[in-house]
């Protein structure tokens, strides 16, 4: 493999490997150990890049695409690219405008926020904000359903446009930086949207342990099942989008119990280790969900190439994660406004190098995976080949 030369800090990164290394010089270890760790021995945190390096392109030529329309409309939101920001917990770590900072960018650039029950920054100043930002709102089900409903209620009143359920952390995954750094939430900030409750606001360390597998152990409700779509259903007009489905038989169920979209997502490698590259899996789940509801996914997309290779397998838009905390830490709304569009620029320049105009170009013969290209390209066209390729 070839070694990424070293970064020059006074240059602008080129693209977002340079950002997260950039970001790592800057952070203090226990909040870059809590952004960038995955589960147990991390191997689905490098599969989940690795599995988007094994696809490859069957690009068309001879296309005019000296104009190229990179839009995509989700869920009736005109995204400028199909590209969405997702929920991650505590940005203030990051940067001191945290939240906001990204709510600026991620409007800048067109497209949507997720933001995280867990924000250190109110889901009500966020809206305030940037009135004009697109939004999503995460949620982690309180063993106290009351807390949990108000939670709805306060998304609905503020102009987000769905609900996102997380529904891969009945518990934390084992994050082992955590557990050496003894994670805590540093003492001047707070998880706003409970700035009302000091139990539900603060995230103590201590004693060996990380803070936030105790604050989940303690708080998150691990009952939550599939009947408790229903009681969601019952409290919030908003689409319910289901973060966390890797599986068919879960996109079926999706289905059949009225969720409006499915995201799939490992969490960024964050909770089960071993389990499937979000990619990889992606396919089965499209079938399943049979054009019906959108599907999403995120999980290890690092480069314009990978937006393209999951919207080839189906995916109607992507998202990243850690990548903006990379870019707020580097430079707050700057650096997630500048990442993001390098994302977007390296997307258009991959469609118009695969000769794609415009998204709904993008179709699935244009990827293959590598080691089965024959046989794979055979079944998509469905033609007769030579057996030798
Ligand atoms: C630092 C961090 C915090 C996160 N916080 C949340 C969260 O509060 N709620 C949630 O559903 N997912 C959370 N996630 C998962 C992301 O929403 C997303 O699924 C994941 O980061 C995508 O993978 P990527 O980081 O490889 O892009 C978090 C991820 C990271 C890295
Ligand atoms: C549950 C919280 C620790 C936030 C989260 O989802 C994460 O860190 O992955």
């Amino acid at each position: 493999m070839v070694e990424k030369p070293a970064v020059n800090p006074a240059a602008q990164p080129l693209n977002l490997a340079e950002y997260h290394l950039l970001a790592k010089a800057k952070l203090p270890a226990m909040v870059y150990g809590y952004y960038a760790s995955g589960a147990d021995d991390e191997q689905t945190l490098r599969d989940n890049e690795d599995a988007f390096r094994r696809l490859r392109f069957r690009p068309r030529v001879l296309i005019d695409v000296s104009r190229v329309d990179m839009t995509k409309q989700v869920m009736g939101i005109d995204l400028s690219f199909p590209l969405m920001v997702a929920p991650t917990a505590m940005q203030r770590m990051a940067h001191p405008e945290g939240e906001l900072a990204t709510a600026r960018a991620v409007a800048r650039i067109g497209t949507v926020m997720g933001l995280s029950s867990w924000a250190t920054t109110s889901l009500e100043d966020v809206a305030a904000h940037v009135p004009g930002l697109p939004k999503f709102f995460q949620l982690y089900v309180y063993k106290d359903r009351a807390i949990t409903e108000r939670l709805v209620r306060r998304a609905e009143r503020a102009g987000f446009r769905a609900i996102a359920l997380t529904v891969d952390t009945p518990q934390l995954g084992r994050r082992e930086a955590d557990i050496r750094n003894q994670f805590q939430l540093p003492p001047h900030l707070s998880l706003a949207n409970f700035s009302d409750m000091k139990d539900f606001a603060e995230v103590k360390g201590g004693a060996g342990a990380s803070g936030l597998a105790s604050y989940v152990a303690s708080l998150i409700d691990a009952s939550l099942n599939w009947n408790d779509i229903a009681w969601l259903k019952s409290i919030t007009r908003l689409p319910i989008l289901l973060k966390g489905v890797v599986t068919a038989e879960d996109a079926q169920r999706a289905l059949q119990y009225g969720a409006d979209g499915i995201w799939v997502s490992n969490h960024g490698a964050r909770q089960l280790d071993g389990v499937t590259a979000t990619v990889d899996c992606l396919e089965e789940v499209v079938q399943a969900a049979r054009g019906r509801i959108p599907v999403f996914i995120d999980s290890g997309v690092r480069r314009g190439t990978d937006v393209l290779k999951a919207l080839a397998l189906g995916a109607d838009a992507v998202l990243i994660g850690r990548p903006i905390v990379w870019g707020l830490a580097v430079d707050g709304e700057e650096g997630v406004y500048r990442l993001l569009s390098l994302l977007k620029d390296e997307f258009k320049l991959a469609m118009q190098l695969c000769g794609c105009q415009k998204v709904s170009d993008i179709r699935r013969e244009l990827v293959v995976r590598d080691a089965f290209a024959p046989y794979d390209v055979r079944q998509m066209l469905s033609v007769k080949m030579p057996s030798k390729l």
